[in-house]
């Protein structure tokens, strides 16, 4: 790290015997706020030096109390000692406690106040490697992914282990426990990472479309096709294919996809040439495949071939130590974002996180914690914030049977939605209901049907 030292100072004689203490620094002189402002944006100083007596108000303090909180304002990270006339003890004390990390009296002394920033530096380093250190914590090696949790971590080492290769790819889990994280770092981490990465959701592409959409048309292949159009397996060539939700691809498509898997051409619709397409593919599903073959939709033969390498992530609940983890992360990410910085979880809040079951995994939380950390009053972001309440099953407080199932399905519903993004099939799927009785139950219990959090 090259020391870089900011002396604000307004006194040309103390400015020059300042200089001369710092011969292995890279020191910069300023003299008044606008020059000092100017020159911490610039050169980003780690230490720097304040007199606190500056223009306008050289002899008393007001100037460098104020850009004292607007260095740290700026760049909070920034170690900043002041420096006070002989019988300004007041200043000093009042300075450390705005933020200053210590404080300097003249006159000058060159060892004294060469120890003094020499601290401070130390200092500056020792914050940054705590930093460093706090972070790698909440990092696998995966970029997006943040795990702790053996079951993750022993995930993770396999992910890297299978990314330099082309094996297709499995990744089996419930919904919003990462498995596009999942599916991106094995792009990430192979050859192919400098070519396209395709994501696409079997589910949210109506079946009469799925086909052109995934291998393209030729122009006049139906009506309204005025021009030859590529496929996503084609525009990818190169890259990686992450076909979402594989389970919910309808059968006749599932025969050209294991086509394309064995013979790695694809034809376009209405097409009659083959046209040979490098692509690794990654597949994912919420759903039980063993189950789908058993009812026969869901091709055995398709499934053999996916599955090369099977991964299977587990839901968030049962990840030791990571819900609070990833929580944590998660809130520091939007206090930043909010700017409402240095929000924390309450110790009940914690709780509460630990103890939850989290049905919607890490895409639940971050709806739960983004909210929370809008919500929050102060610095404190408490259980109630988070809005994690299981049902109630007491019957104390009800009136009726009918009232316990409104109130029972109203959640489930709500719930649904969330998991499925606001996406009417999918939670209609979950709910186990046709579309227009899931439009009926949102019309009846007033239910938003999209994510106000995206609004
Ligand atoms: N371990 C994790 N650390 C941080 N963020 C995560 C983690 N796992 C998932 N996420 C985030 O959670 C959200 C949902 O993840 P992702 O889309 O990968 O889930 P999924 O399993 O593919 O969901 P679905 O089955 O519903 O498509 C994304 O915003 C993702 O970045």
């Amino acid at each position: 790290m090259k020391k870089k030292l900011l002396i604000i100072e307004d006194d040309p004689g103390l400015q020059s015997q300042m200089r001369w203490c710092f011969e292995d620094t890279e020191v910069h002189i300023a003299d008044d706020r606008e020059s000092a402002l100017s020159l911490l944006r610039r050169v980003e100083p780690q230490v720097v030096t304040l007199d606190l007596g500056l223009p306008p108000d050289p002899g008393g303090s007001s100037e460098g109390f104020a850009l004292l909180d607007e260095i740290l304002r700026l760049a909070p990270s920034t170690k900043i000692i002041v420096v006070t006339g002989r019988e300004e003890k007041e200043n000093a004390v009042k300075a450390v406690g705005n933020g200053a990390c210590d404080f300097y009296q003249k006159p000058l002394d060159a060892d004294i106040l060469s120890f003094v920033v020499n601290r401070a530096f130390r200092l500056y380093e020792l914050e940054k490697e705590n930093i460093e250190l706090n972070r790698s914590q909440y990092s696998s090696t995966l970029k997006g992914l943040i795990a702790n949790s053996p079951q993750m971590l022993k995930i993770c080492r396999t992910v890297e282990k299978i990314a330099p290769t082309d094996v297709t790819t499995l990744v089996l889990g419930e919904t919003g426990t990462g498995k596009e994280v999942i599916a991106k770092a094995l792009h990430d981490l192979s050859i192919r990472s400098d070519k396209a990465f395709s994501a696409i959701n079997c589910a949210a592409i109506p079946e009469n479309l799925l086909e052109s959409e995934l291998f393209g048309y030729e122009k006049g292949a139906f009506t309204g096709a005025n021009q030859t159009k590529k496929g996503k397996v084609e525009l990818t060539d190169g890259g990686t294919l992450f076909l979402d939700e594989i389970g919910d691809m309808p059968m006749p498509l599932q025969a050209k996809l294991l086509r394309f898997l064995q013979e790695r051409v694809i034809e376009r619709v209405g097409g009659v040439r083959e046209i040979p397409v490098d692509v690794r593919v990654v597949c994912a599903t919420h759903q039980d495949l063993q189950t789908l073959i058993a009812n026969g939709s869901f091709r055995e033969d398709l499934y053999y071939r996916v599955s090369e390498i099977t991964l299977n992530i587990p839901p968030l609940k049962e990840r030791e130590g990571d819900a609070v983890l990833i929580a944590q992360s998660l809130l520091h990410n939007f206090s930043n974002q909010l700017d409402r910085p240095n929000l924390n979880f309450s110790d009940d809040a914690l709780a509460a996180i630990r103890e939850y079951p989290w049905p919607g995994n890490v895409r639940e939380m971050i709806n739960k914690v983004k909210r929370a950390a809008i919500m929050a009053d102060g610095k404190r972001v408490t259980a109630e914030d988070l809005e994690l309440d299981e049902p109630c099953n007491t019957t104390d407080s009800v009136l009726n049977l009918r009232q316990v199932r409104e109130t029972a399905e109203k959640q489930a519903i709500e719930h649904a939605l969330q998991i499925a993004q606001y996406n009417m099939a999918q939670t209609a799927r979950l709910l186990g209901v046709t579309r227009p009785t899931l439009y009926n139950l949102t019309d009846k219990y007033k239910l938003t049907t999209h994510d106000q959090n995206t609004d």
